[in-house]
């Protein structure tokens, strides 16, 4: 399994500093959830981290290779991600979308081998998506989208999948699902979530990311705090371990100035 860790980033656009100092490191086979507010940039370290974009500052390394010292291909048969707003596949199946997570490991224009189907009918398979495989993308709700998103990129078979906010289309049932599938595969996952109980429930360690800077790291009980939560947020909350998932729990109360 593969270690994703980035050291010292930063990032500006527009003339604008949008990541100063950020250093993450996901550990093989964890689930690293990235938490912050609307802006805090957690979509900027995503891309970083996936290497769609290089840092002004600092490094991206997967078992310690610096990222951008590794052909694009290579790091696509290693590392896939999973966008907020997905490139529009408007005229492609379900299942050609899929197969798309396949390109990193084929010829340019080489058929789909056995491996290259069995990959995506495991990937559908795991989302719940073989009873739509050939429906157009276009006709999808929101929520199949993202699953179709997600499909393709477990049919890259990467060791490290990086996601942003792989949840927020989904009915409660699929949120479970999804995060649930997300843990049970074998990679090292990096998530955005907006989502405080999911994260504290389904993440092995969290970021917090605020104005550009991690503002706390660590296992879930030790960073989602009563404290921490009303300085980011600007939210007065009570955080308590629930008895039946004994993971740390929110309830919000109300919005404070104090953010
Ligand atoms: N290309 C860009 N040019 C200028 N500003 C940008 C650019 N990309 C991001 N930003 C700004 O950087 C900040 C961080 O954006 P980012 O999308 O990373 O935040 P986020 O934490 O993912 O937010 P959200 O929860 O709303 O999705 C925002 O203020 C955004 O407007």
């Amino acid at each position: 399994m593969t270690l994703l860790a980035a050291h010292d980033l930063a990032w500006s656009a527009g003339g604008v500093t949008i990541l100063d100092g950020v250093d993450v490191t996901a550990r093989p086979g964890e689930m690293l959830g990235v938490l912050g507010p609307n802006g805090a940039g957690k979509t900027s370290l995503l891309r970083l981290l996936a290497g769609l974009r290089r840092p002004d500052r600092g490094t991206v390394t997967l078992d310690g290779t610096p990222l951008h010292t590794l052909p694009r291909r290579i790091v696509a048969r290693r590392l896939a991600i999973v966008e907020q707003s997905p490139e529009a596949h408007t005229d492609l199946t379900v299942s050609d979308a899929v197969a798309l997570g396949r390109t990193p490991h084929r010829g340019r224009f080489a058929p789909l081998d056995a491996a290259d189907r069995a990959a995506i009918e495991r990937a559908l398979d795991l989302t719940g998506l073989t009873a739509l495989r050939t429906r157009s993308w276009r006709t999808l709700s929101g929520g199949e989208r993202q699953r179709t998103q997600l499909a393709r990129a477990l049919a890259q078979e990467p060791a490290v999948i990086v996601l942003d906010e792989p949840t927020n289309h989904l009915d409660i049932r699929y949120q479970l699902d999804v995060l649930t599938l997300l843990r049970r595969l074998d990679l090292t996952v990096v998530t955005a979530l907006h989502d405080l109980d999911l994260a504290a429930r389904y993440c092995d360690r969290l970021v917090v990311l605020h104005d550009g800077r991690v503002a706390a790291a660590g296992a879930p009980g030790a960073v989602l705090t009563d404290a921490l939560i009303r300085q980011i947020y600007g939210v007065d909350t009570v955080v308590e371990t629930s008895p039946h998932t004994g993971a740390p729990t929110v309830t919000y109360l109300r919005t404070t100035d104090a953010r």
